[in-house]
């Protein structure tokens, strides 16, 4: 699927006109503070239900405003259309309103209110690229688990209730170890359901992994980039996988009973990058650091691609951290990848410079002024 419409009613500056987009790419110039990372969020808001850049939804609605609504037409995309040309007629209508006095969201799908977020966000993969693609390198296990969720999310249709149900069973046996006396045959039971759960969810995270070392692996033979020579990329289940996870609970028992809460599982798995043996956030630079989630994001996309899967990525100032050499490199991957791309920057951006004169992939340019999208 691919965006091909964005309507959005007080959210932040943007104006509420309709504005049209490629299933291709998107090129998004203008002024700091003119509203350009606001698109991209609200394009965000579609595919994650959430901003990718705050946590709470107040800071989205427009000042002084209760409630704002994004709405989002879809169409097939490039991977199954036959056409570049987005066609006018939809294929699917997502769209989430908020009233920042209420705690639910409403999500629609095709005029149709749906409750689970997952029933609304797998119509459109989104993959950002913004100053916190770092934390893929740098921040916490967490933000690697969501790196990978995201990938099994999109491939693995039973992952969501697989994901929310550890969630659940998660909680009851942290409850119980952190009540200290506990009743052994209660807890035997809890781990029998969390061991089970769980290595249902770390086979579907182990299983679009290997695709995706793989699809990284041929990315990055394929690019020659010097600098990924000795890089090491594995997940880390949450426990030595060489035993079963009941064993492990059962070997662990004091150990989790002393802290508290649980210490193995998936909510303990990692994706362990390393160079030579070290993380690379101590060994790449910035813009190593950055090219390399963005490879490891088209790595995703070629996972998805696969499934009949089309990413929309949300490339955010791409001039930030990147030299001219790797953002050519980057856009022409995109490019070859076949997926939708939304492109941020200051100054109007040269296409001759990004896929070479006369390369370019069909694309549309908008300046963006006070929040209005002018199409040039
Ligand atoms: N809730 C809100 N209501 C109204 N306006 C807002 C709200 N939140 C932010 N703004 C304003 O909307 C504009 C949008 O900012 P945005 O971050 O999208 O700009 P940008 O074009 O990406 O800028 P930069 O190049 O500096 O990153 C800013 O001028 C900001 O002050």
């Amino acid at each position: 699927m691919a965006l091909v419409k964005l309507q959005t009613q007080n959210f932040r500056n943007l104006s509420p006109e309709a504005v049209r987009f490629s299933p291709s790419f998107n090129l998004l110039f203008g002024a700091n503070g003119s509203g350009k990372t606001s698109v991209l969020e609200a394009i965000g808001y579609l595919g994650l239900g959430r901003s990718f850049r705050v946590n709470r939804h107040q800071a989205v609605a427009r000042h002084g405003e209760q409630k704002f609504t994004v709405f989002g037409g879809l169409d097939q995309g490039r991977l199954n259309a036959d056409s570049d040309q987005a066609s006018e007629e939809l294929a699917h209508r997502v769209g989430l309103s908020r009233d920042i006095s209420q705690k639910e969201t409403a999500l629609r799908v095709d005029g149709e209110s749906v409750r689970s977020l997952s029933a609304m966000a797998r119509h459109l993969p989104v993959s950002v690229i913004d100053p916190g693609v770092f934390d893929v390198v740098a921040g916490a296990p967490g933000k690697r688990r969501q790196f990978i969720d995201w990938a099994v999310f999109h491939v693995e249709p039973s992952f969501a209730s697989a994901w929310q149900q550890c969630q659940r069973v998660t909680s009851q046996r942290n409850k119980m170890l952190r009540n200290g006396r506990l009743d052994d045959g209660l807890l035997k039971v809890w781990d029998a359901q969390y061991a089970a759960v769980s290595e249902r969810l770390t086979s579907a995270r182990h299983e679009t992994f290997t695709q995706f070392r793989t699809a990284f692996d041929h990315l990055i033979r394929e690019l020659e980039v010097s600098w990924t020579e000795g890089l090491k990329v594995d997940l880390y289940a949450g426990w030595d996988v060489s035993q079963s996870l009941a064993d492990v609970l059962a070997g662990h028992r004091e150990q989790e009973l002393k802290m508290g809460h649980t210490l193995y599982g998936p909510n303990r798995a990692d994706v362990r990058i390393k160079f030579q043996g070290r993380p690379v956030s101590e060994t790449f630079s910035r813009g190593q650091q950055k090219t390399l989630v963005i490879l490891m994001k088209i790595a995703q996309g070629m996972v998805l691609a696969e499934k009949g899967k089309q990413v929309t990525f949300l490339l955010d100032d791409i001039n930030a951290e990147l030299d001219d050499e790797h953002q050519a490199m980057l856009a022409q991957r995109l490019q070859a990848l076949g997926c939708q791309v939304f492109i941020t920057s200051i100054q109007r951006p040269s296409v001759d410079h990004l896929w070479g004169r006369g390369m370019a992939p069909e694309y549309r340019m908008f300046h963006v002024e006070h929040g209005n999208l002018i199409e040039e």
